[in-house]
């Protein structure tokens, strides 16, 4: 794999705040990757550091074989930034704002126009003055200018934050086929559980350190959080079953209940679970989500200090 970003013990101050604190990182060619953190965590700033808009206190940030905020204009092209809070000049047209950034890309104006296609912004709407536009339609905006010059490297601040479901899976559908092309997309969310399945690996920030950094399956493997095993009874005989297969369940529902086992132990449960096979009208297992796997790392953090 090529690796297109790379933070090597990287800080960033700001006075006596530790915004980033000794980070390293390799992003590469072809991968998604998640950046989560709670409010003030560091994301931004991180992914400033990475475009060049600032540079680091310690340690060394290089992009695409080059420091970025040494910034040549031709290295800049190549990377994309979709800010949290996109402001344009809302009395011009999409098709305006584009051109405008277009140019600062240099890039010709066929693809600029392309790009609106591509984003899903509506031909009757893009000669429109963006006063007019909805919160989606600045958000697509927003895309096409990242988008512009074909960025090898795409940094995407919250980038789902305030769109209908629709959209957002529109949007997870343009980020796959930016990866399928070998892009690298860094994306920040708070949206923990749209992230589960559409992204190769997660960072985890916690007061400006990387506290967790791995695909789901080794996020869970690392925290060995217990795995929720739940059944539904063909009867309700509730006391019977909050002993069934040797173990203490909770009562759910009528007739559900639910235990919690160590990873390494599952298949050994379900075993003994399925030994009695009529007496179980459904079988669920639920793996820790992102979103408990998130509150582990930030918990283990915090105990850590
Ligand atoms: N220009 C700045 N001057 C001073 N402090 C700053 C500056 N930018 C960020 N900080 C501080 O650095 C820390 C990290 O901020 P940052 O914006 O990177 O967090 P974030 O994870 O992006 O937060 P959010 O999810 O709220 O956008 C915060 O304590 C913030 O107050």
């Amino acid at each position: 794999m090529t690796a297109t970003v790379t933070l090597a013990e990287a800080c960033k101050q700001y006075g006596r705040v530790n915004a980033v604190q000794d980070v390293s990182l390799t992003l590469h060619a072809g991968e998604t990757v998640a950046l989560v953190g709670h409010n003030g965590a560091g994301k931004t700033t991180l992914i400033k550091l990475m475009l060049g808009l600032i540079r680091p206190t310690a340690g060394a940030v290089r992009v695409l074989g080059g420091d970025p905020a040494r910034g040549s204009a031709s290295a800049r092209r190549r990377l994309g930034y979709l800010p949290e809070s996109v402001s344009f000049h809302l009395a011009l047209t999409g098709r305006e704002t584009l051109a405008f950034y277009a140019r600062l890309k240099r890039v010709g104006p066929k693809q600029a126009d392309a790009l609106f296609e591509r984003v899903g912004l509506a031909p009757a709407a893009v000669d429109r003055p963006v006063h007019t536009y909805s919160k989606g339609m600045r958000q697509r905006l927003g895309l096409a200018q990242a988008l512009l010059g074909e960025p090898r490297v795409l940094f995407l601040d919250e980038p789902t934050s305030g769109l209908d479901p629709a959209l957002r899976r529109h949007f997870y559908d343009l980020i796959e086929e930016l990866r399928a092309g070998g892009a690298t997309v860094l994306l920040s969310s708070h949206a923990l559980s749209e992230l589960e399945g559409r992204t190769d690996r997660i960072v985890v920030l916690d007061s400006g350190t990387r506290v967790a950094d791995g695909t789901l399956d080794d996020l869970r493997r690392e925290a060995r959080l217990p795995v929720r095993v739940q059944v539904r009874f063909t009867d309700g005989k509730g006391q019977a079953h909050r002993s069934f297969a040797g173990r203490d369940w909770t009562r759910t529902g009528a007739g559900s209940y639910e235990t919690r086992v160590d990873a390494g132990d599952k298949i050994a449960l379900l075993q003994a679970v399925t030994q009695a096979p009529d007496a179980i009208a459904d079988l669920a297992i639920a793996e820790p989500t992102l979103d408990d796997l998130y509150v582990h790392f930030l918990g283990r953090a915090e105990a850590g200090r």
